[in-house]
């Protein structure tokens, strides 16, 4: 039986970055956020239900959904938030089960579910051991508003969004204290794929 581990964090922790270091252990992983792009694809259920409900503003001239059109509106909104999360949700559920199974079903020792709303979405019964990539609230705001270019402000709506990455960590069986370097968090990783007889 595989082990399935719920990773999270909050935004800009690190999940990515840590995500990306399974592929030295071949652990497959599957990724909430790069489904919940493939699910608003033009032609998708969702698709249509985000025109019907933020109307063409949210669309780019190709047709494609204009995201950081439609990330203003729903992070300055808890309602639209909310009706977005209705819409896209489902379908990523749908997908991400259908491929953790297809992972476990082939034989993985253990399969990873990167999901950044693990626990705001109650989510947990869908993975066997949660771990977030923590790091503190000023890290987060840096690498965010460097990442992503965004103001301070900006930045700030998009934490709030979440629950604190640091009532996550209280949560989670294990975290990753990604404040220092990738190195270094790619050694506690390590650390706890052999406690947990993965590697
Ligand atoms: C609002 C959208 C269009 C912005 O797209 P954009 O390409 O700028 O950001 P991206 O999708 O890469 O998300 C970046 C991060 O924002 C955070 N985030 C995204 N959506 C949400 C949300 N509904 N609530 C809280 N945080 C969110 C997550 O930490 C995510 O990792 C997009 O995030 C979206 O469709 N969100 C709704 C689906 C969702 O909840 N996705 C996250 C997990 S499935
Ligand atoms: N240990 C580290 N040292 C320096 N920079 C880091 C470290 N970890 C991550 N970063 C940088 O911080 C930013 C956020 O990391 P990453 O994209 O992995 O976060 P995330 O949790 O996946 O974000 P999101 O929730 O938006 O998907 C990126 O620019 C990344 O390169």
């Amino acid at each position: 039986m595989a082990l399935i581990i719920g990773l999270t964090g909050s935004i800009a922790s690190g999940k990515s970055t840590v995500s990306l270091m399974f592929d030295d252990y071949n652990i497959p992983v599957v990724d909430a956020d790069k489904i919940s792009r493939e699910v608003v694809a033009p032609g998708e259920k969702a698709y249509d239900q985000i025109i019907k409900t933020f109307g063409q503003q949210v669309l780019r001239k190709d047709k494609s959904i204009d995201r950081k059109m439609l990330g203003e509106i729903i992070f300055a909104d808890d309602a639209k938030r909310n009706q977005l999360n209705e819409i896209v949700h489902p379908a990523v559920r749908e997908k991400m089960l259908k491929r953790r199974d297809a992972y476990a079903e082939s034989g993985a020792k253990c399969v990873v579910l990167d999901i950044p709303l693990l626990f705001e979405s109650k989510l947990t019964h869908f993975v066997d051991k949660t771990l977030v990539v923590y790091v503190d609230e000023a890290v987060q705001l840096k690498r965010l508003m460097e990442r992503d270019g965004y103001t301070e402000n900006e930045a700030i709506k998009r934490i709030k969004a979440q629950i604190p990455v640091r009532e996550k960590a209280e949560m989670a069986d294990a975290i990753i204290d990604n404040n220092g370097t990738k190195y270094h968090s790619y050694e506690q990783l390590e650390r706890l794929l052999k406690d947990w007889n993965v590697i």
